[in-house]
């Protein structure tokens, strides 16, 4: 594993482990800036664990973790955040009871300058951030589609759309990196399509992109390169071609799910 400077994330031997369960092995990863990186697996992989250690949720065992050429220790969510990643969950968690523009504007939030005082006072400054912070979280749903839902309450969206809400929620901490946890889930076809269109922006727009997904056609068509995990290891790293007839992968696969070709493997 090295790193350039164009490396964007670089994660070097990172390990944890559950009581007597090695969930992650000594796993080492470097995405580039602009890439939109896959990574899969089968279930019980360590996908989740690993996104849970990079953004700070799980405290890992070993690991070196460094995001735009700065060393990070991914301690506390909110520092996490704070220097460049965000992420949506595989169970989405939103604020149910707010309304999509809430939801978004909490995410703003770590970027703001008047803090818990200036919210409490309701200083000049802090109203005149409120407004601005408002004014963004309603371009955000804009740009994510659901522009016209601001008002409505986060559960009363349809799933996908809620998806997309989370997604928004993501962007409005402007991260480096925006890591989606099995975005397609869920989804019917149709979202499907408009959900790579989505993303497929995000990565124009600058945004580099890690996704854990199942869909293999999904992975495929976005992602530039992909990292195949298997009972905590690192077994295959590549283009997603490279890793869809990679004997390993094809082996891991089968093992958990008995697929019969390499599409079906990948796709397990
Ligand atoms: N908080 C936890 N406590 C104990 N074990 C855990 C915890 N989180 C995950 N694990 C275990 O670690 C292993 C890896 O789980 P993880 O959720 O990271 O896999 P995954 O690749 O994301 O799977 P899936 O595709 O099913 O979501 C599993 O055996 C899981 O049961």
């Amino acid at each position: 594993m090295s790193q350039n400077k164009e490396t964007l994330l670089f994660v070097n031997g990172v390990s944890k482990r559950f009581g007597g369960l090695q969930a992650l092995n000594d796993v080492s990863l470097t995405i580039e800036r602009g890439q939109v990186y896959g990574l899969i697996g089968p279930n019980g992989a360590g996908k989740t664990t690993f996104f849970n250690v990079i953004t700070g949720l799980y405290t890992p065992d070993s690991g070196e973790f460094v995001l735009g050429g700065v060393s990070y220790k991914p301690t506390a969510v909110h520092d996490v955040a704070k220097a460049g990643i965000a992420r949506t969950f595989q169970n989405i968690r939103l604020f149910s009871d707010m309304t999509a523009l809430e939801n978004v504007m909490v995410g703003r939030h770590i970027r703001s300058r008047s803090g818990l005082l200036g919210a409490i006072l309701r200083s000049k400054g802090f109203q005149q951030e409120e407004a601005a912070i408002a004014k963004r979280a309603q371009e955000l749903l804009d740009y994510v589609g659901i522009g016209q839902f601001a008002d409505y309450k986060a559960r009363t969206l349809s799933y996908g759309d809620q998806r997309r809400l989370e997604i928004a929620r993501a962007l409005a901490t402007e991260p480096k990196l925006l890591a989606l946890d099995e975005p397609a889930a869920g989804m019917n076809a149709t979202e499907k399509v408009e959900l790579r269109a989505l993303i497929e922006r995000i990565s124009k727009d600058g945004v580099t992109v890690l996704l854990i997904e199942h869909d293999v056609k999904l992975v495929m068509g976005l992602c530039n390169r992909v990292t195949v995990l298997d009972y905590g290891r690192r077994i295959a790293e590549g283009t997603p071609a490279e890793v869809q007839r990679n004997e390993k992968v094809i082996e891991a696969y089968l093992g958990h799910g008995g697929a019969k070709t390499a599409a079906e493997a990948t796709a397990a």
